[in-house]
């Protein structure tokens, strides 16, 4: 099962606990407490794939808030970034708030910045006061390479509902690049090793030499390689048995 984890990010007021309280339960509740951040949990199935979600509501106010960001954007796999569209503070300050998200990320996860985030402008029925024209946050979205969407808590639940889902499928996509990219740098190691240590030059065609009973699992996709691994001048044998991804020993086959 999956864990994903999110977190809520915004100016006091925005509507943060509005939009996640709705996504959670459906419902639209006037007041909620803010001065306490919340962890809330949930399981949910997306795609046929069972989660566990967590989801971050920092609370805004008092002492806590000055170090609500470091945390979270460590801590998450993915943000909601929330401002009150009728609020212009609350829009310059969601701007900031994607700054920081990417720059923290360029320093804690060695330059990977394109950490999946929505932003979103809520009391979209608060149109009449309206003081952020919803251009304005699209293209803020678009510098930001982030999604956009507004919504109303108070009135709508579907649009909420499609913007976690939404976001929650980027972050599975995320992950499963991420974690392929460390397969692939892995069987790179791999190869080189292979390089390194037998002196063998074209690994590809090493392995397809000195390679035997390949044991196909097909069910999780991996399957059992053994190796035979024969020194050219004499009768010194090594034998290793390593359980190798698919997909990784492909990528180490191509390189
Ligand atoms: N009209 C309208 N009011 C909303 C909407 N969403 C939230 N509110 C109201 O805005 C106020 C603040 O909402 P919260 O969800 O507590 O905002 P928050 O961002 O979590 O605030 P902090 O916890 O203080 O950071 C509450 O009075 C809500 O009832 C909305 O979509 N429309």
């Amino acid at each position: 099962m999956n864990d994903i984890k999110l977190a809520l990010l915004g100016s006091e007021g925005a509507g943060k606990s509005a939009v996640l309280v709705r996504f959670l339960t459906r419902r639209f509740i006037g007041e909620y407490a803010s001065n306490s951040n919340s962890l809330y949990r949930k399981r949910l199935s997306i795609d046929g794939r069972q989660l566990n979600l967590e989801i971050f509501d920092p609370c805004s106010q008092g002492a806590e808030s000055r170090c609500i960001l470091e945390e979270p954007v460590k801590w998450a796999d993915g943000f909601v970034v929330v401002y009150n569209i009728s609020d212009r503070a609350s829009f310059l300050s969601a701007k900031d708030t994607l700054r920081q998200i990417r720059e923290a990320r360029v320093e804690s996860c060695k330059g990977e910045a394109e950490v999946p985030v929505c932003l979103v402008g809520n009391k979209q029925d608060l149109c009449h006061a309206r003081q952020v024209c919803e251009e304005e946050g699209r293209s803020v979205a678009q510098e930001n390479r982030c999604h956009f969407q507004e919504v109303s808590a108070a009135e709508n639940y579907q649009e909420i509902a499609n913007l976690f889902t939404k976001l929650i499928r980027q972050v599975m996509e995320h992950m499963k690049l991420r974690a392929d990219r460390r397969r692939y740098s892995g069987s790179k190691s791999m190869a080189k090793l292979i390089n390194n240590v037998f002196g063998v030059g074209n690994t590809e065609d090493w392995l397809r030499e000195h390679t035997e009973d390949l044991e196909y699992d097909s069910g999780t996709l991996t399957f059992t390689l053994l190796c035979k691994l024969y020194t050219h001048s004499a009768r010194f044998q090594w034998q290793q048995r390593t359980v190798i991804d698919m997909q990784c020993c492909e990528s180490s086959i191509v390189c």
